[in-house]
């Protein structure tokens, strides 16, 4: 009798350790399918049969700049504006790669069903593409791998977008701050109210400006970018406000529209704001006010219609206390603030921006497409990217450019990638490093060095429009050094 009793409860015990494992491995998958569900790039929703949204994934709720917990359970027309999922639960049709407008922003969508038994019990959203600018891209890379296995009598080609304006789909992030950032600027395009980018150098405030005007209501007109910190203080007033014929000895002789003139109709982006001289502050508010501008030496007023996009790395509320930014200005350009994180704070965006860097400077270097190994990745995601996005396009080229293999490996990073500091070592790749080595020393690799050395100064001579004074500060070199490289190299 206990021998019974004893093996009825092992066979009790072996199922119970059995339910458990089982329960243990469905937890497992659930688990799994969360973290792909909110691991995809695509945007992902859920309705039930009644259009009631049942599940959302991260990149969805990004996108919309929603919290999962505010829409599941509501009614999907009041989440997604122009949905036609509630179509798709009545007609039971999927409707695959539709274009949908979502944001002011062109996406690629697929609506479909679910069936069950005979019936549409709901049905699933997604967003594939977060604007169709990657569906050339993909177009790019179908022609590239043809022409890889030699079949050259396929050509694929896309239709090109009929201009190049920059639009919001080529700011490349999915992370919570940046897509947050990309959320309220392109509702505030739509509008013509002035916008006020801050952010550190590098974090793309440029790139916003000009996929805010590609997104405006003066998207017909001119874009005019002025950078207030590169035109020298007695230039600035006849470079905004224009001037009249004679209006000062080396004239023009029939005068000069200004930029407020040029960008008429059109988008005016004001690129380091709070480096604007102090007298300069208050005839920009005067323009601002009035709508009207009077150029140098002329007497008559003339109407200006524009848009203002303007940005500074500085903190305007500190230039306003310490009495270098007029507070009236302030006011004036911060109707619609809004910062763009550094790199730093959106990690989750470094291999995205790598993946899309290594695409596209393998292309214009003319380069078979090149990768990266993982243990490379982690440095590149680990580092703080003081120049943000800029530098991390500069790094790349030079990965790019300088790495023998199709594969770069930590071996081909800068010392500053392993805690060096320093622009020196940071441009140079390991197994060349000389601590310290300035740019001046640094061309002894023979030809690729050279190249290097022609590509470093060429990007510098870029960043800093042509100043040949803030090159050479940046290339770590004296004037004198960076004219003799401008002749060796041949750079005009
Ligand atoms: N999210 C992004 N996706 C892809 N490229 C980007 C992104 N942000 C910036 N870039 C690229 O990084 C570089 C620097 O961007 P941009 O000039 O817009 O920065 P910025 O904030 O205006 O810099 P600065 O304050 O120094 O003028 C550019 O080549 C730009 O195309």
């Amino acid at each position: 009798m206990d021998g019974l009793i004893e093996s009825g409860s092992e066979l009790i015990w072996e199922k119970y350790k059995e339910a458990e494992k089982r329960i243990q491995e469905l937890e497992n998958s659930i688990e799994w399918f969360k973290v792909c569900f909110d691991t995809a790039y695509e945007g992902i929703t859920i309705v039930d049969e009644h259009g009631y949204i049942r599940m959302m994934n991260d990149a969805y709720c990004r996108f919309i700049s929603v919290r999962k917990e505010d829409v599941i359970g509501r009614y999907v027309e009041e989440v997604i504006e122009n949905t036609r999922l509630p179509v798709v639960l009545q007609t039971g049709i999927p409707e695959r790669n539709q274009a949908h407008r979502l944001l002011g922003q062109d996406m690629v969508v697929h609506r479909i069903p679910i069936w069950k038994e005979n019936r549409v019990i709901g049905a699933v959203g997604m967003l594939i593409f977060e604007g169709v600018s990657e569906l050339y891209q993909i177009f790019d890379r179908m022609q590239v791998l043809h022409e890889n296995i030699g079949d050259s009598r396929i050509v694929i080609e896309a239709p090109r977008p009929k201009s190049n304006k920059v639009t919001f789909d080529q700011i490349i992030g999915e992370s919570e701050a940046i897509a947050e950032a990309k959320k309220v600027a392109r509702r505030a395009a739509q509008t013509s109210a002035t916008i006020l980018l801050n952010g550190e150098s590098g974090v793309g405030k440029e790139l916003f400006a000009k996929a805010i005007h590609s997104l405006s209501p003066f998207q017909n007109g001119p874009l005019v970018i002025v950078n207030c910190a590169s035109i020298p203080e007695n230039l600035l007033e006849s470079e905004l406000f224009g001037y009249e014929e004679g209006a000062f000895t080396g004239s023009k002789k029939d005068g000069k529209p200004g930029k407020f003139e040029l960008a008429n109709k059109g988008t005016l982006f004001l690129d380091e704001i709070g480096d604007m001289p102090l007298h300069m502050q208050a005839k920009i508010l005067r323009v601002l006010q009035e709508r009207e501008v009077e150029r140098v030496g002329g007497v008559k007023s003339i109407p200006v219609d524009f848009r203002l996009v303007a940005a500074t790395h500085h903190s305007l509320e500190d230039r306003v206390r310490e009495g270098t930014f007029r507070k009236d200005l302030y006011y004036r350009l911060n109707v619609i603030p809004l910062v763009i994180p550094p790199l730093a704070q959106r990690r989750t965006d470094i291999p995205l921006l790598i993946a899309a860097q290594l695409q596209a400077l393998s292309k214009k270097n003319n380069m078979p497409p090149k990768d990266i190994d993982k243990e490379a990745m982690s440095l590149l995601i680990n580092y703080d990217w003081p120049g943000n996005i800029r530098e991390l396009v500069n790094t790349v080229e030079r990965l790019v450019t300088l790495s023998e293999d199709h594969r770069i490996r930590t071996s081909d990073l800068p010392a500053v990638f392993f805690g060096g500091t320093g622009f020196a070592e940071a441009v140079l790749p390991q197994r060349d490093r000389q601590a310290g080595t300035p740019l001046s020393q640094a061309d002894g690799g023979g030809a690729e060095g050279a190249l290097a050395e022609k590509k470093r100064i060429l990007e510098a001579l870029h960043e800093v429009k042509g100043n040949k004074s803030k090159a050479a500060k940046k290339l770590g070199i004296s004037r004198a050094t960076l004219y003799n490289k401008l002749s060796k190299y041949q750079i005009s």
